[in-house]
This record gives structure tokens, C-alpha cells and sequence, in this order.
């Protein structure tokens, strides 16, 4: 995309109706004047001919010439503030996120799906700054686990910066959508299954696994909050109810549905519900800081919650709120096209770091005016900004006055000690250089987890022989060794997966006794060196941990701990063994040694077609990130080959001599 002009963009900034009316917003407040949205234009004109903040101030003379100096210059910011957060756009409008959401769930089932829950959405970077005009946001869609009728996705917002080539992840968000009866399912009662999820990436099983624990901190939530409030100690009791109260800022608007708002299904686009819930949310911490504001006349009035001078009416001119996370939204019930969405947003409660606003949505149609249904309940955190840091200890607490206030108070408390306790018990590890951390799983070896891994790990690989949806290529058939190769998504965290296939002549049993024989890996991998005998440890009937000492690249050695997960159908006489590298607090690296990683790779043992058993078609299938594949894939290919030479010169009887 060629870059814009710098009249380009000043046609387009002063042509944008949003940003012209804040300006015009904020104008009105500073000059205390009628609205003047020509006056606002030519405001924002002059920013954009301005390089920095004392060119705009000397450009803007003529039009605000009157206002103190640091006014003019705080401005500025606040200007530059608004078009980074309008151009930020599509990266933080829910509506996206949620049509991103929607595609990936509906992919998966095949059918219709609701949103039910959205959570955990987080920015982990100042995105607003990142994604400038010209860059390309992308929103990734995916289903990280499927339940009985809902499934979870999360969206990954990521930032492609056109000019370094990067691709930058700036946020992320989890869904939980439900399928959608059909009439005859509904009349039927007929439950309804969403076609199950089997992880493929170690990645993928670490988010399945989390999933799991993330439902049930969604299912438990309201009834643990109230757990939390009942045990929160008596100063913050007596800190609630007061006779000078001074409650949240709050407000009620009304939305009137119409076909624009509603989704594919004819139901309100839940985005759009989210887009009015932020919309409520912000308005209601404005109104909130503008009614506590410190009178000029005695500016030590008060003091705001972390016990630092009340904010003042100027400071608010040049500060912005800043989204910091959105707790649970529950959409209750659906709304439709042509009903009247009505919703409420108050302040709970201001703490040092964060201000929370309590959002109800009801809808009704016309003809049920007065009796309104619930649709839809969430908790926003903001925290207020300004120029130099964050100003939210500056802005005063709530003081309740109303029993239903008080107990909003306290459960704000609550609710915080809940998105603290969630947050770490579903905190995805974050990967520590030189450590082991970016395939592997964490595992307890005494624990049931060594089974489930295991599992999952079987899964892995028998998905990918059987996935219709990858693409496999063919890359080189030579000596009977057949390899294909499947490129995922390119980007930087991709995975390159390879599946090689030779027949041997030799039994399945016996293909599957030389691979599960951990002892004799080096016999037919070149990169194993060694195996640490006095490491083999037995984990239930179907695994084991083993040490591997491996050549790395660059003629280093390294040590990989691996898990090895093995299936037998006798009667089918098909068997399977795979191995992914794990983390195990008994087995740290020994000293001096760097500890490798690898994804889920193994293979599948069948008899080879019209053999009568007598020859095996083996099938290997391995992941690599990308960097690797050059010089993993000819090693693979040979290692398939010796494998073959093994079982067809020996027989592979156990430690028949080998190379
Ligand atoms: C185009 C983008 C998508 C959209 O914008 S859709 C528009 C916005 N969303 C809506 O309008 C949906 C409004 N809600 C509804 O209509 C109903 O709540 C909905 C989704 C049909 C579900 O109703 P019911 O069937 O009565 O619910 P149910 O009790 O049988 O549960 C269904 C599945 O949900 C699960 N669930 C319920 N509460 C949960 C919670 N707090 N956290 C996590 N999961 C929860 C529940 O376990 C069940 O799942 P499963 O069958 O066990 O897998």
C-alpha cells in the first residue's frame, strides 16, 4: 500500500465526523463556547501541519491564543491521543473481534453459533501506538476446545508492521460460543454435539488444557465472588456505606435495534451490545470524574483513592481513559431487530489502579415495554491517563448510598480478588530465555497428568495422518521412502510438519518393538548421540520419560526430556508411538547442559496393503518450526531409511547389533 500523503491524511482526519465532534467536545469545555465543529476542524487541520507540540501551539494562535501555554500543549496530546485510539480502530472494536470469533466457531461446528461469553480480553501492548494508518491489523480466529454444545475460540490481535516485516501480537480475547438449535432439536429436546477438538500443536494442547479451567472459573464465578466478599476483611467493610456519599457516575441510554446491528442470525450482533457496553462504560467514569473534580476555589479539597490530590477540571481536559481489562460479559438471552435495548452503566468503585463500571443491558420489543428481559450483564476496567502516567489515585472513590450500591461496592472488591485469582491459575507460562518453554508441557510424573498428556499426544499424531484439512506436498520419493511435506500459516511462530512413508518387510510387532525400545534410538537416528539408561522412568503401562543426549545444530550437544506415549490394537495390528518434550521439576537439566525442545512428532505401524501382515507400512510424522526444516528433513528421511535397513538385514531382534 503506498504510504499517504500528508495532505491526504489531513483531508481524511478533518473529514472524520467522530474526531471533529470530540474536538468540538473538548473545545467547548476549554473555552466554556457554543458548539463550533468549523472552529474544530480547523483545529485539527493545524495539528496535522504540526510536527510537534510547540509548532501546533504557534499555529493555533489565532484560534486559541487566550489559553495558558500548558493548556495548549497538553492539547496537543490530547489530539494526538484520539487519532491514535480512532485509527487503533478494528483492533479494539468488539465487533470485530466478535465476527472474527464467530467465523472461527462457525467453521468448526458447520452449523450456527451464539456468542454466550467473552472474557480475558487483554492488551498486552500500547497497540494504539503500534498500529499507525497503513499497517495491516489481523485478527486470528481460533477453537482452542469443544465441550458438549459450546466451544471456546480465542482471537489473537496482531499488529503486521508493513516496513520491518514483523508480526507483533498485541492482544488477545476468549469466547464462548453455544450452537443453535434448530425448531425440531428445540421441540425434540435433542441435545446437540459440537464435533470434538483434537489438539495437534504443543501449543494447541496447552490452550485445550487451560480451556477447561477457563469454563470452570466462567460457570463458578458469580457464586465464588460472593465466596470472596463474604471473606473480605473488616476495613473494607468500613470503608462502604457513609452519610457522605457520593456515588458513581451512572447513566441509562436507550438503542433502538435496527437490521444494521443484527447479525447473519438476525439476533443483535453481540459486538455491537459490547460497542454500546463500552460506550456506557466510558461515558459513566467521565461523568464520574467530571462530577469529582476539585472545586478551583479549594483545590486540597479532598483527596482522590490512593491518597494523592483530587484530579482538577484542566487535568481532565488531557487525559484519556485507557481500557485495561473486560471481566466476564454474560450474554444472557438473545435481542432482536426492532427491539429496544436499554443500557446501564455505573461507577462500582475506584481503586488505585483501576476505576470499574458495573454495565446491564435489557431489551424489549415494542409490545413488551414493560417488562424488560436481562440480555446481557458485564464489569469494564479503565484506568485514567494523562500525559506524564496514569492519574487514577487522583480520582475519588465511590461512597455508596444506597444498599444496592454498597453491595455493588463490595462485590467490586470481590471481583477483583476473582480476576486475580483467574488470572494466575490460567496464566499461559510465559517463555524464559534459555529454559525449555516454548513446546513443552508441564507435567507432575506422579500425577493423572502423565496419562492425559500422553493421550493427547496419541491424539496429536493420528490427527495429523487423518486431517482432511491439511495440505500435505509431495516432496521426494527415493529408495521406496515417500516424503510429504505441510506448511502451515506463515508467520513467525508457524510449524513445518513432514510425513515420511516406507514399507518394510517386517511385522507391524515387530516395527513397534525396535521404536518403543528407547535404548536403541541411537541405532537408527543420526542426531540421537545417547540415551541415559539410568533415566528411563515407566509412567503407567503406556509411557515413559526419557533422556535423550541429541546433536544439536552447530555440532553442540543438548539434552531432551522427553515423554513417549505408546498405543497397541492387536487386533487391528496397528500400532502408534509418539514423544513430545516436557518440563518436570524432578528432572531440571543438569548443569551445563542446554535442554532442547521438540513438538509432538511419532509414528503410525499398519500392515502394508495386500501383505497379509507379513510387511508394515510405517509412517512417520514430525513438527518443526520452520528455521529447522532444511536441516531436520533429510535427516528424517534417512533415519526412516535405517530404520528399514535395521528390520531387514537383523529382524530387528532386540540389540542384534545395529550400526
Ligand atoms: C455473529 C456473532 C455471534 C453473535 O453475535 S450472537 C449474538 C449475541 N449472543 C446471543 O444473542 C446469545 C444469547 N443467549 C442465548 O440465547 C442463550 O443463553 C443460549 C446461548 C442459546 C444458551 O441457552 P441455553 O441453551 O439455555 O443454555 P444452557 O444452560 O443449556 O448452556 C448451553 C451451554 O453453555 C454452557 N454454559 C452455560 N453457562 C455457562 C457459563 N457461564 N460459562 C461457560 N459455559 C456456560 C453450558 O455448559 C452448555 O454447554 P455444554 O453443552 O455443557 O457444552
Amino acid at each position: 500500500m503506498a504510504a499517504e500523503t500528508k495532505l491526504q491524511r489531513e483531508t481524511r482526519l478533518t473529514g472524520n465526523s467522530d474526531l471533529v465532534s470530540a474536538i468540538d467536545a473538548t473545545l467547548q469545555a476549554m473555552l466554556g463556547q457554543k458548539p463550533n465543529s468549523v472552529l474544530a476542524r480547523k483545529v485539527v487541520g493545524r495539528w496535522c501541519q504540526s510536527a510537534n507540540a510547540q509548532e501546533f501551539k504557534e499555529k493555533i494562535r489565532d484560534y486559541l491564543g487566550r489559553l495558558d501555554e500548558q493548556v495548549l500543549l497538553g492539547f496537543y496530546m490530547t489530539i494526538q491521543r484520539r487519532v491514535e485510539m480512532m485509527e487503533a480502530g478494528p483492533a479494539r472494536d468488539p465487533r470485530w473481534m466478535d465476527a472474527t470469533s464467530c467465523l472461527a466457531a462457525e467453521r468448526h461446528c458447520g452449523r450456527s453459533a451464539v456468542t454466550l461469553v467473552m472474557d480475558d480480553l487483554d492488551f498486552t501492548e500500547n497497540y494504539c501506538a503500534l498500529l499507525k494508518r497503513g499497517e495491516r491489523c489481523i485478527l486470528e480466529g481460533k477453537v482452542t476446545r469443544a465441550f458438549g454444545s459450546s466451544l471456546e475460540v480465542v482471537v489473537r490481535i496482531s499488529v503486521a508492521e508493513v516496513h520491518s516485516g514483523t508480526l507483533r501480537m498485541v492482544g488477545n480475547a476468549y469466547f464462548m460460543y453455544v450452537v443453535l438449535k434448530t425448531e425440531a432439536e428445540k421441540a425434540g429436546h435433542i441435545k446437540v454435539e459440537v464435533p470434538t477438538l483434537v489438539p495437534s500443536t504443543a501449543e494447541e494442547v496447552l490452550e485445550y488444557g487451560l480451556a477447561e479451567r477457563r469454563r470452570n472459573f466462567r460457570k463458578k464465578r458469580e457464586a465464588q465472588v460472593e465466596e470472596l466478599v463474604k471473606s473480605t476483611s473488616m476495613e473494607d467493610e468500613a470503608s462502604s456505606l457513609s452519610p457522605k456519599a457520593r456515588p458513581g457516575g451512572a447513566l441509562t441510554f436507550t438503542e433502538l435495534v435496527l437490521p444494521v446491528h443484527a447479525n447473519h442470525m438476525g439476533n443483535t450482533f453481540g459486538g455491537q451490545i459490547m460497542h454500546w457496553m463500552v460506550k456506557g462504560a466510558k461515558t459513566a467514569v467521565w461523568l464520574h470524574l467530571r462530577l469529582g473534580c476539585a472545586p478551583q476555589e479549594r483545590p486540597d479539597a479532598d483527596l482522590g483513592v490512593g491518597g494523592k490530590p483530587r484530579i482538577r477540571t484542566e487535568q481532565l481536559l488531557h487525559s484519556w481513559l485507557k481500557p485495561e481489562s473486560v471481566d466476564t460479559v454474560h450474554f444472557k438471552a438473545p435481542s432482536h431487530v426492532g427491539d429496544r435495548v436499554v443500557v446501564s452503566a455505573a461507577v462500582t468503585r475506584v481503586f488505585s489502579q483501576s476505576i470499574e463500571v458495573a454495565v446491564r443491558v435489557s431489551s424489549n420489543s415494542v409490545n413488551t415495554q414493560d417488562t424488560p428481559t436481562e440480555v446481557n450483564v458485564g464489569h469494564l476496567n479503565f484506568s485514567l491517563m494523562g500525559p506524564d502516567g496514569p492519574l487514577t489515585a487522583h480520582v475519588p472513590d465511590v461512597t455508596p448510598s444506597t444498599i444496592e450500591q454498597d453491595l455493588e461496592y463490595r462485590r467490586a472488591i470481590g471481583r477483583q480478588k476473582f480476576r486475580e485469582l483467574r488470572h494466575a491459575e490460567v496464566k499461559r507460562p510465559t517463555p524464559c530465555p534459555g529454559s525449555c518453554s516454548l513446546f513443552s508441557v508441564d507435567l507432575d510424573v506422579k500425577g493423572s497428568q502423565v496419562q492425559e498428556v500422553a493421550i493427547q499426544c496419541i491424539s496429536c499424531i493420528l490427527c495429523l495422518n487423518d486431517n482432511a484439512t491439511l495440505r500435505w506436498e509431495r516432496l521426494s520419493s527415493d529408495e521406496g521412502v515417500q516424503c510429504w511435506v505441510e506448511f502451515g500459516l506463515s508467520n513467525t511462530a508457524s510449524v513445518t510438519r513432514l510425513k515420511i512413508q516406507a514399507t518394510v518387510k517386517a511385522s507391524p510387532k515387530d516395527c513397534f518393538e525396535l521404536l518403543k525400545d528407547a535404548k536403541r534410538r541411537p541405532e537408527f537416528d543420526a542426531g540421537c548421540l545417547e540415551v541415559l539408561e539410568s533415566e528411563i522412568t515407566q509412567c503407567g503401562e503406556n509411557a515413559d520419560l526419557v533422556t535423550f543426549i541429541y546433536a544439536a545444530a552447530g555440532g553442540k550437544k543438548e539434552e531432551l526430556l522427553i515423554l513417549r506415549a505408546h498405543q497397541e490394537d492387536e487386533a487391528c495390528n496397528v500400532f502408534v508411538i509418539c514423544s513430545r518434550s516436557v518440563r518436570c521439576d524432578s528432572r531440571p537439566p543438569r548443569e551445563g547442559m542446554h535442554r532442547g525442545e521438540v513438538l509432538p512428532s511419532g509414528f503410525i505401524v499398519a500392515p502394508a496393503p495386500d501383505t497379509n501382515g507379513t510387511c508394515s507400512q510405517v509412517t512417520f510424522l514430525g513438527q518443526f518450526s520452520q528455521s529447522l526444516f532444511e536441516v531436520i528433513q533429510p535427516i528424517a528421511v534417512s533415519n526412516v531409511k535405517r530404520f528399514r535397513g535395521i528390520l531387514e538385514t537383523t529382524e530387528g531382534k532386540p540389540n542384534s547389533g545395529g550400526y
